[in-house]
């Protein structure tokens, strides 16, 4: 095993010179103790002892406590510039690291396993930070030593030293058959440990989910798995890195036994002196210790090896080019966007945007809306250059995205995601983080226009309250409302919104958008939502379907023309929420009913009758709808909200599918009673209107033909299996 990484931390050394040279001096010196005190055996027994040269003996023993004390301190000196070096080298790898980490576009970073880069920031650092300081040193000294020592021995006898150099090899060989399983098992331990970590890791995560399904049992015994894993790969590595340091002294004892044999004779055959063979015993004995200390860094270098080639192959990792090599900085632009021919694809076989043609104005309000899938995020994510196109342009005031340099289109655009993502600081460093630059005036300004000043207010310490104290006390709206006055603060002239106000509560959803609303002249919004109710007044609204433009115009011009879009809005329609004024009659109109495929073709009375089941019911944010395994006794139609569907796998839990307003599941439960196979979960507030199993299956004896369209529609869903359970929005 060759340690590449031991060339690339020296060469990394060399850029502090001055404690780079100390360092050097101070091995030097340690290895002159190392390598002087036996040659100064020599003259204390040739000369002092045999020869009963007093004054000989004097000055060599007074030499010898002179190395040592010289050995003292630059042991000292080479433990501080080894340790004050190793930092600096290591928090400059760490530096490049996160840096590697920001240049990275967020998709690409999310679609890595769980736990990947954790172990890579920190137990792969940590091993390579413990061999630079503590065995890259040793290495370089001892090395020095070897070498030093042999080039004397072939000076002091060449008979002797042939001798050593046919057996000395053994302290090498020998461990070298250990060496190599040693570096697989102890890459294989690595790995075994990240998986470990990054389950522990997903388990933190995922906690209130193992407790709520009852999982703990099943995740222990998969924690038992990567357990067993660990205790073979560790096992192994630890034996064979220890038999690797062991089998070097081994090797070295055999070669000093066979050498001091030898010498002997040469030494009583006059071939060389007492003190001469002492003075070579004592080099060889030297050799074998610095071989002890070599062998016992091993075991952190073949550790230290194997994070380094992590480390490097993601410091390697190519980044996808999203910015032109001759970019330039942008002024402020007036908002113009424009799509051209775009063509993206994720895989590189799945066409996800088709050939994406629009134009937006300056100050225009958009919304970009169309069924699950259809790829309104993916064109959002363009906007946003998280991804390239891979025909086509986008255009930002007629220039290309790719040809805008990285700072002037962040400041350009100011941006709120579906989650928000709050730093763990005060909630006003966090709004803060979206124009570093603006007052506390400004900050108000930016809560008040996202709604969310008076609630900072009633926090402990209001703005100063910081985001993980209050994390109780903040809801997921409110949590939203930050990340959006984050974004308002920025006053960017373009303002992408995707999915921004789905968890918000009517009331703060309202104050949002008005804000949203005020935006304009001085701004282009760009929304993605499913919630058609919220871009009613917008002047452009752009249907996709199946990545391709398909509709058009404003939302009294699209609803006329009767297409997808009126489609989409009429299924968002006639159904009510806890919020919806004061009225009388079913919550669920029997033309929205009728809109149900399975429910089309019921007679009037029928759906009139059913519409009259319906009850409502609202989930706050987290809440379970149902759990997998509860009896499945309802279903669902979602009249505002979000929800998703949370099925087990072998390595946790995985949301498979998201609901929105309009979609429906759970209609398997209109026939029988059998247990959800998944679990249904509330992402924001949520109300759902519910028709129980028991009245349908009163109306459905007077509805021939319905009982046979429910199951079609299930197995459309589900495939014959009816047992099975896989919502998807309709
Ligand atoms: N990172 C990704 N890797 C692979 N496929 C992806 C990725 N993100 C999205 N897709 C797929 O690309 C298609 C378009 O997804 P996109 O999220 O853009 O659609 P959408 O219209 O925003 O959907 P939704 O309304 O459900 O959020 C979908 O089929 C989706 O599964």
């Amino acid at each position: 095993m060759t340690f590449s990484f031991v060339a690339g931390y020296v060469r990394q050394m060399l850029a502090f010179r001055g404690r780079f040279a100390l360092l050097i001096v101070a091995l030097l010196l340690e290895a002159s103790y190392y390598l002087g005190s036996p040659l100064l055996y020599k003259f204390i027994f040739d000369e002092g002892i045999t020869q009963g040269q007093q004054d000989v003996l004097i000055w060599a023993v007074a030499m010898l406590a002179g190395l040592l004390v010289l050995q003292s301190l630059a042991t000292f000196l080479q433990e501080r510039m080894a340790s004050a070096l190793g930092m600096k080298v290591m928090n400059a790898l760490r530096g490049r690291m996160y840096e590697k980490l920001q240049s990275l576009p967020p998709p690409l970073v999310a679609a890595r396993p769980q736990g990947d880069l954790v172990h890579l920031f920190g137990a792969d650092v940590a091993a390579m930070e413990l061999a630079v300081i503590r065995a890259v040193p040793p290495l370089l000294l001892h090395s020095l030593i070897i070498v030093s020592s042999l080039v004397l021995l072939a000076t002091i006898n060449w008979i002797l030293f042939l001798v050593t150099m046919a057996v000395l090899p053994m302290a090498v060989l020998i461990p070298k058959l250990f060496a190599k399983p040693a570096g697989v098992w102890e890459g294989n331990h690595q790995q075994a440990k990240a998986a470990a970590g990054g389950f522990v890791q997903e388990s933190l995560v995922t906690l209130p989910v193992i407790r709520l399904f009852h999982l703990g049992r099943r995740r222990q015994r998969a924690f038992g798995t990567h357990l067993r894993r660990m205790d073979e790969t560790g096992g192994r590595a630890y034996l064979f890195g220890g038999l690797v340091a062991r089998t070097a002294v081994l090797g070295a004892g055999i070669a000093q036994v066979v050498v001091v044999g030898v010498g002997a004779v040469l030494a009583v055959n006059g071939m060389m002196t007492a003190g001469l063979l002492i003075a070579f015993i004592g080099l060889l004995l030297g050799i074998g210790e610095a071989v002890g200390m070599l062998t016992t860094a091993i075991p952190l270098m073949i550790s230290a090896q194997q994070a380094h080639a992590r480390l490097r192959a993601f410091l390697d990792e190519p980044v996808p080019r999203q910015e032109d090599p001759d970019a330039v900085a942008i002024e402020r632009l007036s908002g113009e966007i424009v799509f051209e021919n775009v063509h993206f694809s994720y895989d590189g076989e799945t066409s996800t945007l088709a050939g994406l043609n629009f134009r937006i104005q300056p100050g225009q309000r958009v919304a970009l809306v169309g069924p699950s899938g259809c790829g309104k995020s993916t064109a959002l994510s363009l906007l946003m250059r998280f991804s390239s196109a891979l025909d086509g342009r986008v255009l930002l005031d007629g220039t290309d995205i790719a040809h805008i340099r990285e700072d002037s289109l962040r400041a350009n655009v100011g941006v709120v995601l579906q989650n928000a993502l709050l730093f763990d600081a005060t909630i006003g460093e966090n709004i803060l983080a979206g124009q570093p630059e603006a007052d506390d005036d400004a900050v108000i300004a930016a809560a008040k226009a996202a709604g969310i000043h008076e609630a900072i207010l009633t926090k402990p310490q209001g703005y100063d309250t910081p985001v993980t104290q209050a994390a109780g006390a903040l809801s997921g709206g409110e949590r939203q409302r930050i990340a959006v006055a984050r974004a308002l603060l920025r006053q960017a002239p373009i303002l992408l919104l995707d999915e921004a106000t789905s968890a918000l509560d009517p009331a703060s959803e309202q104050v949002v958008n008005g804000s949203v609303a005020a935006l304009a002249p001085a701004c282009t919004v760009v929304s993605v939502t499913h919630r058609l109710a919220s871009v009613v007044d917008y002047d452009l609204i752009l249907v996709l379907q199946d990545g391709r433009l398909v509709e058009t115009g404003r939302h009294d011009d699209l609803l006329a023309q009767g297409g997808l879009y009126s489609q989409l809005w009429t299924r968002q329609q006639g159904m009510a929420t806890a919020v919806s004024e004061e009225r009388s009659g079913p919550l669920i109109t029997p033309d929205r009913l009728a809109l149900i495929p399975f429910l089309s073709e019921c007679s009037r009375q029928t759906l009139d009758e059913l519409s009259d089941l319906f009850v409502l019911s609202r989930f706050a944010e987290g809440q379970y709808v149902f759990h997998q395994g509860d009896p499945g006794d309802h279903f669902y139609l979602i009249a505002r909200g979000c929800v998703q569907v949370v099925v087990p796998t072998a390595n946790g839990e995985q949301v498979v599918n998201t609901l929105r307003d309009g979609d429906f599941f759970g209609e398997l439960a209109l026939l029988r009673n059998v247990p959800r196979s998944a679990s249904i979960v509330a992402w924001a507030d949520t109300w759902c209107l519910s028709l129980s199993c028991q009245h349908f299956l009163r109306i459905i004896q007077a509805e021939p033909g319905l009982h046979a369209r429910v199951i079609a529609a299930v197995k459309a869903v589900v495939g014959d299996s009816e047992d099975s359970f896989t919502p998807s929005p309709r």
